[in-house]
């Protein structure tokens, strides 16, 4: 036989045999984006963001509720936050069927009283306090102002997580003032120190309650949010609920060297060391393992929504997975599913322009990916830094959460999936991986169904936002936070059965 019909044989059979399995998955793949049950709200059944409930919001932002280290906060403005609060919802501090104590000196816990005892409490979280603000140039408005402009309200802790705090009691008060009474026993848990660990109060709420006994069918706390652009492939917006948390190292570098005088330097410093170390370690990422852990989900959720080229790929990982993991590392966000992430937060040394520096340090912040150990982030970080005058010291590290139940299998993600699709009905929902940390890590032991969310939008130029320059949030993402709340109350307020899901097409 001539070499052509013996290449067309062992190329061009099987390379025809890839293209039809290739197309066959593609136009077979399921979609795993269902309808929302029948929503029966009226229109009494929606909380307006009316002046007052924004000058509550803004109010609450104008508290420096700032955490610096773990036990060193701003105390007296914590304590006219958790003030403002008690003067903010008088309906919920004067219902029979709310409790509240402070937990820590500065962490609320909240029971709500249900009348089903039968049914397990659920649990929503968030947490008073905010990171600092850095010197960086460029807020459109004061960081605690809470100036509402061009239909935004300003300011540090509007997105993290103070419009989570008072979305939620505006909820509940809005419940109460009704009349509603709640068949199943809800808890608000609001950490006063969640930015530098919650070791102090969230901590303290998670043990409280393991210590008398309480088991919860759910817990709800700030997270992933709904997003727009982010998702490669995907025009529509896409609301991310984090079944799953990455975990996080904490690495100090530090270099000892001779000091002396800046006029006679040795050929290398401890600064000069030290910065190889750390360009070394943002010039060899962590190992990418898109599509081994919980993020796959995400993307095998969103396949048949996406434009056809991402369809093909993500309806085919057996063989695309190479290229998804290429794609999945060239944003930040996207990256930050994949992988292990690795950020220098601190670099210091030197004390004066004519000294040699005698130590150099630095600090870099790990979220590990879910499939990750903090062992095989370290062999890495050595490996790479190949320098043994570079000290590696772990400071604080928290191991990967396990992965919350999604889909069909678990009601309390429906339920929180069918709150999304009231409040944003043209929103795909999908699990996906937690990528910072929250408090969800000391209630572990309540339950196996935690879940974070945060029921704003956020596009590309919002990410930076997060702990960045111009935190805001629009009035209508507020007034959707609170009606997410509000609807979420209801839908978790019966019994929370395994409910057989017919997989839809579109939405
Ligand atoms: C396929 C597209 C994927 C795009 C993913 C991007 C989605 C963006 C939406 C939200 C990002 C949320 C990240 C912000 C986390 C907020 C909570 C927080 O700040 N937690 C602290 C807790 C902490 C951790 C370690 C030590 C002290 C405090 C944190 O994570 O730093
Ligand atoms: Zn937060
Ligand atoms: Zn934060």
């Amino acid at each position: 036989m001539s070499t052509a019909p013996k290449l067309l044989q062992w190329v061009g059979v099987p390379f025809m045999c890839l293209v039809v399995i290739v197309v066959v998955r593609t136009v077979t793949f399921p979609s795993y984006q269902t309808r929302p049950p029948p929503c029966n709200a009226t229109d009494q059944d929606f909380i307006p963001a009316t002046r007052d409930r924004l000058d509550r919001l803004a109010g609450a932002v104008t508290f420096r509720t700032i955490s610096y280290e773990p036990g060193r906060g701003t105390p007296e403005e914590l304590l006219k936050f958790i003030a403002f609060i008690g003067d903010s919802f008088p309906v919920l501090h004067s219902s029979p069927l709310v409790t509240r104590e402070v937990v820590g000196n500065f962490s609320l816990l909240y029971r709500v009283e249900g009348s089903d005892s039968s049914l397990n409490p659920g649990l929503l979280a968030a947490h008073l306090d905010v990171v600092p603000v850095t010197e960086e140039p460029g807020w459109e408005a004061e960081p605690f102002s809470g100036q509402q402009k061009d239909g935004f309200v300003y300011g540090r802790g509007t997105i993290d997580d103070k419009h989570n705090v008072m979305g939620q009691l505006e909820a509940l008060e809005f419940h109460l003032k009704r009349g509603h009474r709640p068949r199943r026993t809800l808890y608000l848990a609001y950490g006063h120190d969640e930015e530098v660990s919650g070791y102090y109060g969230a901590q303290k709420i998670g043990e409280l309650l393991e210590d008398r006994g309480v088991k919860v069918e759910f817990v709800l706390d700030e997270g992933l949010t709904v997003t727009k652009g982010l998702v490669p492939g995907v025009a529509k917006k896409v609301a991310m609920v984090g079944v799953a948390e990455k975990g996080y190292l904490t690495v100090k570098l530090s270099v000892r060297m001779k000091g002396g005088h800046g006029s006679m330097p040795e050929k290398e410093s401890a600064i000069g060391i030290l910065s190889q170390a750390v360009a070394n370690l943002e010039r060899n990422p962590q190992p990418n393992l898109w599509g081994s852990g919980p993020e796959r989900d995400l993307t095998e959720h969103l396949a048949t929504e996406m434009s056809v080229l991402h369809r093909v790929v993500t309806s085919n990982l057996w063989l695309f997975t190479p290229v998804m993991r290429w794609v999945m590392t060239q944003k930040a966000g996207t990256n930050a599913l994949s992988r292990t992430t690795t950020a220098v937060t601190r670099f210091n040394a030197g004390i004066k322009d004519n000294v040699i520096a005698p130590e150099a340090v630095a600090t870099v912040n790990h979220r590990v990916h879910p499939k990750h150990t903090i062992q095989e982030v370290l062999d890495h970080d050595v490996k790479v830094i190949n320098d043994p005058r570079v000290k590696v010291e772990v400071v604080e590290s928290l191991v990967p959460a396990p992965v919350s139940p999604s889909g069909p299998e678990s009601p309390a993600y429906l339920a929180i999936q069918e709150s999304i699709q009231q409040i944003y009905p043209d929103s795909l929902v999908a699990p996906s991986v937690m990528i910072g940390n929250t408090d969800t890590r000391h209630y572990w032991n309540l339950t196996s169904a935690i879940y974070r969310f945060s029921p704003n939008v956020m596009g590309p130029e919002d990410l930076a936002r997060f702990h960045g320059v111009n935190e805001r949030i629009s009035i209508g993402d507020y007034e959707r936070t609170m009606n997410f709340y509000f609807h979420l109350m209801l839908n978790v307020d019966r019994p929370l059965v395994v409910r057989r899901h017919e997989h839809d097409g579109d939405l």
